[in-house]
């Protein structure tokens, strides 16, 4: 039954309709993703939402409820069709990738590929590619933590998987190499033009590797876009709230307006009467002086500023994030200013919230 025909463009991998239930609970429900060859679509989502089932059923290591699978335009999962795992030309590496102890580095990378010309040419090639010549003689315990992950993406890569699973791939790496060899892992991946599915729990993970998010809720995809369209137009609170620390205002729109203390906001498409609020990311605070118990003035972009006192200063490296109890109503707001920007606590000062930066979801 091909679905594509034949003169058409064929994505890599396509998921339609699949769902999966564990003792009559929905883990992954009809859910749908397409990811073309040499992209990287990362599953971003909190602990349980589906991601990992979601790739197992990818794999075909786990078996959906319902739905269809297609690699290349070939079904390898539907109605009357169940490729296994070692059919379905993928790639995988996760979280606790092992390599066998037993095995060299060479034998380790060699072991999806068939023996013949071109194999030692290419386990040569990839561990070039993953900065490792001259390790091939070597065994796994003799590697760093961030050598063996390299040792495994290269085995993954090895027989040029169509397409490539990777489950919290860079989760057991120390802080300081996990940047890098993210860096490395992308280069690779995008030279070997294979299409990526990365599940991580981590939005800067998502942000950094991602060429299309789609973020997971409750077994569903609620959200799906560049890093860059996720972040700055989330569907909603949750998937604003997702990404940063956020700061909410409660009003009531009468009129497609909604009157707070930092002014009028625009909230067109909410019900008159109804319960709005008005998100922002701490980042998009603007922070003023009080000049003898005043404020800035009002601007059409910013709004009018509220006073508040600090309560409490950080500075965490690249920014410093600062805790305010407002005046008007003693709830509590977070600013984010990048540098050093240590005010004492008690200090006054006044708050105006940029009308682009900010999202209005129904309360
Ligand atoms: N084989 C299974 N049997 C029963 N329940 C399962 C099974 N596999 C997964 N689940 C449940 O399904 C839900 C989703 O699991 P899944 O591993 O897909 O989530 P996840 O988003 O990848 O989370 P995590 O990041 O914690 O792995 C969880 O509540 C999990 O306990």
């Amino acid at each position: 039954m091909p679905r594509y025909p034949m003169q058409s463009h064929k994505p890599r991998l396509v998921v339609q309709n699949v769902s999966r239930s564990f003792g009559g609970r929905a883990v992954v429900r009809d859910l749908s993703l397409v990811v073309e060859a040499g992209q990287l679509t990362c599953l971003l989502g909190p602990s349980g939402c589906g991601k990992s089932t979601t790739l197992r059923m990818v794999a075909g290591v786990e078996e959906p409820d319902q739905g269809r699978i297609l690699i290349d335009g070939e079904e390898v999962f539907g109605p009357g069709v169940r490729l296994p795992p070692e059919a379905r030309g993928v790639g995988l590496m996760f979280q606790d990738f092992a390599l066998f102890p037993h095995l060299t580095v060479a034998q380790n990378v060699a072991f999806g590929l068939r023996k013949g010309e071109g194999r030692a040419a290419r386990v040569d090639e990839l561990l070039e590619r993953v900065n490792l010549s001259g390790f091939q003689a070597k065994h796994p315990h003799e590697l760093s933590g961030g050598e063996q992950q390299r040792v495994a993406l290269a085995r993954a890569l090895a027989p040029r998987p169509r397409v490539m699973l990777m489950d919290e791939p860079f989760s057991g790496l120390d802080n300081r190499l996990r940047d890098g060899i993210r860096d490395a892992t992308l280069d690779l991946l995008k030279e070997e033009g294979t299409a990526v599915v990365l599940v991580t729990h981590e939005p800067g993970e998502a942000m950094r590797m991602a060429d299309e998010i789609a973020l997971m809720r409750d077994g569903v995809i609620v959200q799906r876009g560049a890093p860059y369209n996720v972040y700055n137009a989330p569907v909603d609170r949750a998937a604003a709230a997702f990404f940063s620390d956020i700061n909410v205002i409660r009003g009531q729109s009468r009129g497609a307006l909604t009157q707070t203390p930092f002014g009028a906001f625009l909230t067109p498409g909410q019900t008159d009467g109804a319960a709005v609020d008005i998100v922002i990311r701490p980042q998009h605070l603007k922070i003023d002086f009080d000049r003898a118990g005043r404020g800035p003035n009002p601007t059409i972009q910013d709004g009018t500023a509220a006073r508040g006192l600090v309560t409490r200063a950080r500075f965490l490296g690249h920014e410093s994030l600062v805790e305010f109890r407002m005046d008007h109503d003693g709830s509590t707001l977070t600013a984010a200013v990048p540098g050093v920007f240590l005010p004492k606590p008690g200090t006054a000062l006044w708050l105006m919230i940029r009308r682009d930066r900010c999202f209005v979801f129904p309360a």
